[in-house]
């Protein structure tokens, strides 16, 4: 993929958060160390790591959802790492989130079109408006305009996942943080639903954080790869050259657990595993 050279759009520069540790008089955990990064206009930065490396806690923290112990934030320019409730507000119109579980992150007593028009709404459109817009918006993640008056239940995983990425593009957002978006997925529909992200990445010139465990997803959409091992940076850079030629030992073993369809490619992954292993 060819990164897009432009300003930067986001600007995370050695973030640091900890949370309170357990028990009295318990010292904070640091999660999050010296964390930096730049995405630009148009850009994909892949995020990964195994569970509990942090990666969602960044994702939180570009969202102003986590406090942060140090570092700084910077959208569009702006340092957004104390910003208050109003300009919170304004940043949601261009940064929007779509979560890992599409049965429990739609409310299941609202009408697609209700999930729709909510986020229009809030922003100050007019409700005819917003109820005319959500037959484009179901169009760009291909699904038929009488989803509007059904209820999540009736779609399935992909499906709900689609209409969440609707959601998150209602009000024409340039960054997106996409929290494991497609791990509740069978493959197949991961596929589809990964295909679907660039489709919408090249017709907006929306960016993308966006966070999995899987190096095989993430290389699939990213411009640029992160990996995060226990709240450190390990590797960074190109995604070619980091799934090509990683240098740290954490990332080559990720790449060797990511799955391949390819029977072949597969056995090739467990002699070189099995080889690493022997010289480890
Ligand atoms: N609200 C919280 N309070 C205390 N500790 C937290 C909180 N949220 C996360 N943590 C801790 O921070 C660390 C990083 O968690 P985080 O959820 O960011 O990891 P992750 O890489 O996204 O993992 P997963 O893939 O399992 O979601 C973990 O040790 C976790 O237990």
């Amino acid at each position: 993929m060819d990164v897009v050279r432009n300003e930067p759009l986001l600007e995370v520069e050695r973030l640091c958060v900890d949370f309170p540790g357990r028990g009295f008089r318990a010292k904070p955990n640091r999660v999050l160390r010296d964390v930096s990064f730049v995405i630009r206009p148009g850009e994909t930065l892949g995020l990964v790591g195994e569970s509990g490396s942090g990666k969602t806690t960044i994702g939180r923290a570009v969202l102003g959802l986590v406090p942060v112990s140090a570092g700084t934030v910077r959208f569009d320019g702006r340092d957004i790492t104390r910003a208050g409730r109003a300009e919170r507000r304004r940043l949601s119109q261009d940064v929007q989130v779509v979560f890992q579980d599409p049965y429990t992150s739609l409310n299941p007593s609202m009408t697609i079109e209700s999930i729709l028009t909510e986020p229009l709404t809030a922003a100050g459109t007019d409700a005819q408006e917003a109820r005319r817009r959500v037959g484009a918006l179901l169009d760009r993640v291909h699904l038929p305009a009488d989803a509007a008056h059904r209820l999540p239940r009736e779609f399935s995983g992909g499906q709900r996942q689609r209409i969440a990425i609707a959601r998150a593009i209602a009000l024409g957002p340039r960054l997106i943080v996409c929290d494991e978006p497609v791990s509740a997925l069978d493959l197949t529909t991961q596929a589809r639903v990964l295909e679907l992200f660039t489709e919408i990445q090249e017709n907006t010139g929306v960016a993308y954080l966006f966070v999995s465990h899987d190096l095989g997803v993430v290389r699939h959409v990213s411009h640029n790869v992160m990996v995060l091992y226990r709240g450190d940076v390990v590797e960074h850079g190109r995604a070619e050259q980091v799934t090509a030629d990683p240098r740290h030992p954490y990332t080559r073993k990720l790449l060797m657990s990511a799955p391949v369809p390819d029977p072949a490619a597969q056995r090739l992954r467990r002699e070189e595993r099995r080889a690493l292993a022997q010289s480890a």
